[in-house]
Formats: structure tokens, C-alpha cells, sequence
């Protein structure tokens, strides 16, 4: 890898903002921990990360985390940050170890610093911001250098967090886009030379995404960050040994433009702890549980038939879109009775099901790692429908969030503030403070369909 000792490069943007979306997964949430086929969606819930660097040429130049959604506000004196043993890894380990293992000695070495972090909150509150601060400074110790000015990190997400949506994966696409283009390992947007350093970008931000997620969840299969990278439909195989070697990803780009409907049981959880409990059911019950994983791994591959066997997927109407519906959807049911088998449901997903399904105008089934978070439900009729908008009603009558959607088609974006009318339609208290998320989207000036649009995308 290319390393920097230095100021930040002349040409490198000082204020930007980066952003990533959300995802859910239709097929093979756990079994594709194990090599087994899933499919996985973008969905339009997004992380922003608006990166501030200070002007001003104090001696004194901090690392600053502003991370508004779950109340994180912590600085770091970049001068007592442990450069030696991060400058020791980079030269010593290759770029594949570095971005694929956590070094323990850097992580030893960051544990000081961590344990300063929000110390008199809760335990819970404290896990969640030393989860999400330890990940990005030893992402930042990998990429950045010591004589970085003065710069704070202010993030706000419409994802929510620790539901399945994918929060962890875009948060980690977003530090990995931020340093990586703050310190000038990577070309902008509209700056590629061609497809391949198109490809050699998006490359680049899913590889140190995928070490951020190692930081958050341990074990991931990295799926979630690659959806959250591309922003396409994709169909994901693990590389591993044996009959699967190598990554497989392809885009579905013929995925019908169907709606989903997003239920969020507001149950938490933890998406390591919930791959554990699959990983203890594999160990006590090796064979069950292999089975059981084989049988999501074929229904994946089952949709994926579908899909492709419809003529016009992606345009499909009236009858056609139904019948595709009622297919998948049955394979959704099936999907989500195996997850129940893997010990991964919880009574909240149970009875969203019943009030979904009992209608008989959904398929539901529970979406990444379970335990709680959310559920995903396929929908026979259109948006604003009096069968769609009685079932929202349902879902809020008892408790639950409901969200009707449509899939996302943007990745992971990039804005250059001065771009954006020399900052001013970019409105940091706006942001800051935001409670819906049209009102972070207004503020973050994002609109990525409109012809004069300020945000570029890598694709
Ligand atoms: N908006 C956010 N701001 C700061 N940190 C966040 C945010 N969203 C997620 N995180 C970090 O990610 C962790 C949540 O990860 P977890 O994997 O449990 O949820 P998830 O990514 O929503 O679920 P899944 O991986 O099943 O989709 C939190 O503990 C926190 O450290
Ligand atoms: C549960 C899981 O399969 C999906 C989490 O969104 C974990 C992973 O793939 O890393």
C-alpha cells in the first residue's frame, strides 16, 4: 500500500461529506457466514459523515468524533495517538492481512484510548460508542498520518441502529470513503480514468470496510458491506475451500422494482451475538445445522432462477409482478422457517409475521441477523393501497415501526462542500440536529436523482 508521511496531499478536499445506504437482506442471512448463496438489497436509508479539517495551525491538533445519532463526543490529541506501532504494522503486514485481521499489538495499543471514551455513560451506551470510536480510529491509524490538521467527524445515520439494516456495514463504508479519499488513496468520483479505476476504487472502500466490520461484529461475510459499497442487487457467495473458492458477487440487474415493506420490531440485539448463536448451534449440532444451511443455500440459488426467468423482471407489471411476488415470497417463508429452525427469531418477528401474513396480502421473514430488529414483507399491491396502508396501520397499532420502500439504486456517494455553492446549501446545524430523515437528506443537500445534483457516485 501506498503510505503517506506528510501533510495531507494539495489536492485532496478539506470539507466533504460521504455517504452510504442501508440493506436487507432477501435470502441467506447466517448461512452465507458459512460459503452458502444469499441475495441482498440497497435500501434508501443512508449514513452521512461530514468531514470538518480545522484551518487552524495550533500546535495542539486533535482527532474529533461527533457521532450525533447515538450521542458520541470524543477528541484524541493526535501527537499521543501510538503512530510507531501502526507504522510498524503497515510496513510489516501486506495490504490483504491488514485489511482482512485485526493486528492485536495495535489493538492492545488503542485500548488506553478507548477506555477514555463516554465513561459516564451506561454500559450499554458505552459499548455501542467504544464499538463505533475503537473502529474508527484503528481504521484511522492505518490510513491516516501524524501530521493531520485538526479534523472532526460528524456522522448521522436514517438507518436504525442495531436492526438488521445494515447501520454497522455503512458506517464502515463511510470511515473507509472518508479516509481513504482525506488521505489520497483513492481517485474522486468523475476523476477516474476508466472502468477499472472505477472498479479499483469501489475495491478499495469495500476492502477497509470490511476490516471495519471485522472491528464491529468479529466474523462478518462482508456482504453487508458490499451492498453498502455498490448500492446494487447483488447475489453474494463467500470465497472459501472446496466446491465455492473465490468471492462470487454479480449484480441482479434485472430485480424487479418490487415494494418492501420494512417492519422494526424496536426489539435490540446484537448481530455478533446472534452469528455466535448459529456458530454454538453448528458446534453442538454439526450435521442439523449443515442441513439446515444447505437448504437456505438452495432456496437462494431457487430465487435466483426466478428471477432470472422472468422475462422482464425489472419491468414486470400487473399479473406477471404478482405471480413473481407470490414465487419469491413463498421462498421467502420458507427462508425465514429455517432461520426460526437456526434459533434466530424472537415472539416480536413471530407476531409481525401473523399480522402481516394473516392478511394474506404479504410474505415476511426476518432480515439480517434477527434476535429482534427487523422484518421484511413482500407486498401484493401498490403503495398508498387501502390493503398496504391497512396493514401499516396494523403494524403501528401494535407497537411497531412500519416503512413501505422500494429498493435503492445508489451506492456509496461522494460531495465536495465547496461544490455545493461555496458550502452554503450544505446547513451544519441542519444536519447536526435534523430529526427526520428528509430533514438530514435537505441538509446534507442530497438529491441524487436531480439533474444538478452536487453528490457523485462510483459507477
Ligand atoms: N448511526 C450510528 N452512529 C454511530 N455508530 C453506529 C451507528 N449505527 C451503528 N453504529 C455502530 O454499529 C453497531 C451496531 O451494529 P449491529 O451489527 O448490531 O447492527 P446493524 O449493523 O444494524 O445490524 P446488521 O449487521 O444485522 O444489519 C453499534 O453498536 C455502533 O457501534
Ligand atoms: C447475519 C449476517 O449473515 C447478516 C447480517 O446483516 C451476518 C453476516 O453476513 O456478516
Amino acid at each position: 500500500m501506498t503510505i503517506h508521511v506528510g501533510p495531507i496531499h494539495d489536492t485532496a478536499p478539506r470539507d466533504f461529506i460521504v455517504s452510504a445506504p442501508g440493506k436487507i437482506i432477501l435470502f441467506g442471512e447466517h448461512a452465507v457466514v458459512y460459503g452458502k448463496l444469499a441475495i441482498a438489497a440497497p435500501i434508501g436509508m443512508r449514513t452521512f459523515l461530514y468531514v470538518e479539517t480545522s484551518t487552524s495551525t495550533t500546535p495542539c491538533r486533535k482527532l474529533t468524533l461527533h457521532f450525533h445519532d447515538i450521542g458520541l463526543e470524543h477528541s484524541w490529541n493526535l501527537s499521543c495517538l501510538p503512530w510507531s506501532i501502526a507504522y510498524g504494522a503497515r510496513y510489516r503486514v501486506s495490504k490483504k492481512t491488514l485489511t482482512s485481521t485485526i493486528i492485536p499489538e495495535l489493538k492492545h495499543a488503542l485500548e488506553p484510548l478507548i477506555l477514555t471514551v463516554s465513561p459516564h455513560h451506561d454500559e450499554t451506551t458505552q459499548r455501542v460508542h467504544r464499538t463505533a470510536a475503537s473502529t474508527f480510529l484503528y481504521m484511522f491509524m492505518l490510513l491516516a498520518n501524524p501530521f493531520s490538521a485538526s479534523c472532526t467527524y460528524h456522522l448521522r445515520s436514517t438507518i436504525p441502529v442495531g436492526a438488521g439494516l445494515g447501520s454497522s456495514a455503512s458506517i464502515a463504508v463511510c470511515f473507509s470513503t472518508a479516509l481513504l479519499v482525506q488521505y489520497s488513496h483513492l481517485s474522486l468520483p468523475g476523476e477516474c480514468s476508466d472502468d477499472v479505476d472505477v472498479m479499483y476504487s469501489l475495491g478499495s472502500i469495500n476492502e477497509w470496510a470490511l476490516l471495519g466490520e471485522i472491528s464491529m461484529h468479529g466474523q462478518p461475510s462482508g456482504i453487508d458491506n458490499m451492498v453498502a459499497t455498490v448500492g446494487k442487487v447483488i447475489s453474494f457467495r463467500k470465497g472459501g475451500g472446496g466446491e465455492h473458492a473465490g468471492l462470487q458477487v454479480e449484480a441482479l440487474d434485472r430485480f424487479p422494482e418490487l415494494l418492501v415493506l420494512i417492519a422494526n420490531s424496536m426489539q435490540s440485539r446484537s448481530t455478533a451475538l446472534e452469528v455466535r448463536k448459529v456458530l454454538d448451534g453448528k458446534t453442538r449440532e454439526p450435521q442439523a445445522t449443515e442441513t439446515i444451511l444447505n437448504a437456505i443455500d438452495h432456496i437462494a440459488e431457487l430465487a435466483l432462477m426466478k428471477i432470472a426467468s422472468h422475462k422482464d423482471g425489472k419491468t414486470a407489471e400487473g399479473g406477471e409482478k404478482r405471480a413473481l411476488v407470490r414465487q419469491l415470497g413463498h421462498l421467502m417463508h420458507m427462508n425465514h422457517g429455517l432461520l426460526v429452525a437456526l434459533g434466530v427469531s424472537h415472539p416480536k418477528l413471530e407476531h409481525i409475521r401473523d399480522l402481516v401474513d394473516s392478511t394474506g396480502h404479504g410474505f415476511t421473514k426476518l432480515t439480517g441477523a434477527g434476535g429482534g430488529g427487523c422484518t421484511i414483507s413482500l407486498l401484493e399491491h401498490e403503495r398508498g393501497s387501502r390493503e398496504v396502508v391497512a396493514i401499516e396501520e396494523r403494524l403501528r397499532g401494535n407497537g411497531y415501526q412500519a416503512h413501505v420502500t422500494t429498493l435503492s439504486k445508489y451506492g456509496v456517494g461522494f460531495c465536495a462542500l465547496e461544490e455545493c455553492a461555496g458550502g452554503k446549501g450544505f446547513d451544519k446545524a441542519a444536519f447536526i440536529r435534523g430529526g427526520e430523515a428528509v430533514e438530514v437528506e435537505r441538509a446534507a443537500v442530497y438529491r441524487p436523482s436531480a439533474h444538478d445534483s452536487v453528490w457523485k457516485f462510483w459507477d
